[in-house]
């Protein structure tokens, strides 16, 4: 099967500062990637030269098989840009029409179109309401909305709960779930992993360049070592000493405990009684990882390996 979004060796600078170096990916029908990286690792630089925004300096890119550039994508393609441009003058309805005779669709089947995805994203009743009276979450499912009126085969999202609550952006991800489950082919760039989690696939970017890809699970599987919590009295105030403690990779804070990961092959057991013999009042316990354990672990492994080279 053909991959609808096609990324080969593509690299990018601004200038004679590179943003994106070697990126490959590829995105099939019915999937949703992630793309996750801190600010600035140039998710958004990504998205826009696969929406034909930008050039690449080298690589290949195909959306449908097609260049990003092609016109004939127009209708087939869904951007949401960070803080997408909504117009916050024009209604809920206004704004959904805007889209649909933007890309020239006909009233009629735009009209079905739009009561449909009214329905589905419960904006019906809120017809009415200017976009800029609606609430951060209602306005984001306002953007998917406008974003599927013209029923895309591939879509590339920005960020796009940034600011929205927990409860909408469960509501926004059922929809895209749905989106996903008709058969749209997604790339969906974030810097929560929460969010990558429920992707299909993850590529991780550091600093403009591919770190790690695979599936969530494989992920935090394939994360070298073992994560563990510290707790006891006033440990966040040992985080510099357990640095630099011997068998530790990375430590780092959540909450009121630390989280550390051991280096392979360091015992729990092993590791305690070190600790303890060094540290009165600490308890050691083992966890099981979440991604956004591991993209911490890999991260620090990325700039590890970037201070030895
Ligand atoms: N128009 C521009 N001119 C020059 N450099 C730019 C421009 N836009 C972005 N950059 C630089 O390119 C790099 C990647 O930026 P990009 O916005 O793609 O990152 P990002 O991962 O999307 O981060 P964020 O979530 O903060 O948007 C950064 O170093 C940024 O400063």
């Amino acid at each position: 099967m053909n991959a609808l979004i096609q990324v080969n060796n593509l690299r990018f600078a601004y200038g004679d500062a590179p943003v994106l170096e070697d990126i490959s990916l590829d995105v099939n029908a019915g999937e949703i990637i992630a793309l996750v990286g801190a600010d600035g690792a140039g998710k958004s630089t990504l998205l826009q030269l696969l929406v034909g925004q930008l050039k690449p300096d080298e690589g290949e890119l195909r959306v449908l098989g097609l260049n990003p550039t092609n016109p004939d994508l127009r209708s087939d393609l869904a951007y949401m840009p960070q803080g997408f441009g909504l117009y916050l003058d024009l209604s809920v309805q206004e704004n959904l029409a805007f889209f649909a005779d933007l890309h020239g669709m006909d009233r009629e089947h735009s009209a079905t179109k739009i009561r449909d995805l009214l329905a589905r994203t419960g904006l019906n009743g809120f017809e009415d309401r200017r976009a800029g009276q609606l609430s951060g979450g209602m306005m984001q499912k306002l953007a998917l909305a406008c974003a599927l009126v013209t029923e895309p085969k591939v879509m590339f999202l920005d960020e796009p709960t940034t600011g929205v609550d927990p409860v909408s952006r469960r509501a926004f991800w059922r929809l895209l779930e749905a989106v996903r489950n008709d058969g749209v082919a997604i790339l969906y760039a974030t810097a929560n992993m929460d969010e990558a989690e429920r992707c299909d696939r993850v590529t991780m970017l550091d600093q403009g360049q591919v770190i790690r890809q695979d599936t969530p699970l494989a992920l935090v599987a394939e994360t070298e070592g073992q994560l563990v919590s510290v707790q006891g009295k006033g440990v966040r105030g040992y985080r510099d000493a357990l640095r630099e403690f011997p068998g530790v990779a990375f430590v780092f804070p959540v909450g009121p405990r630390l989280n550390v990961w051991l280096h392979s092959g360091i015992r729990l057991e092993t590791f305690r009684e070190q600790l303890a013999s060094n540290f009165s009042g600490l308890e050691v316990q083992p966890l099981t990882p979440t991604l956004h354990d591991a993209a911490v672990r890999q991260l620090a492994s990325s700039e590890e390996a970037g201070r030895g080279s």
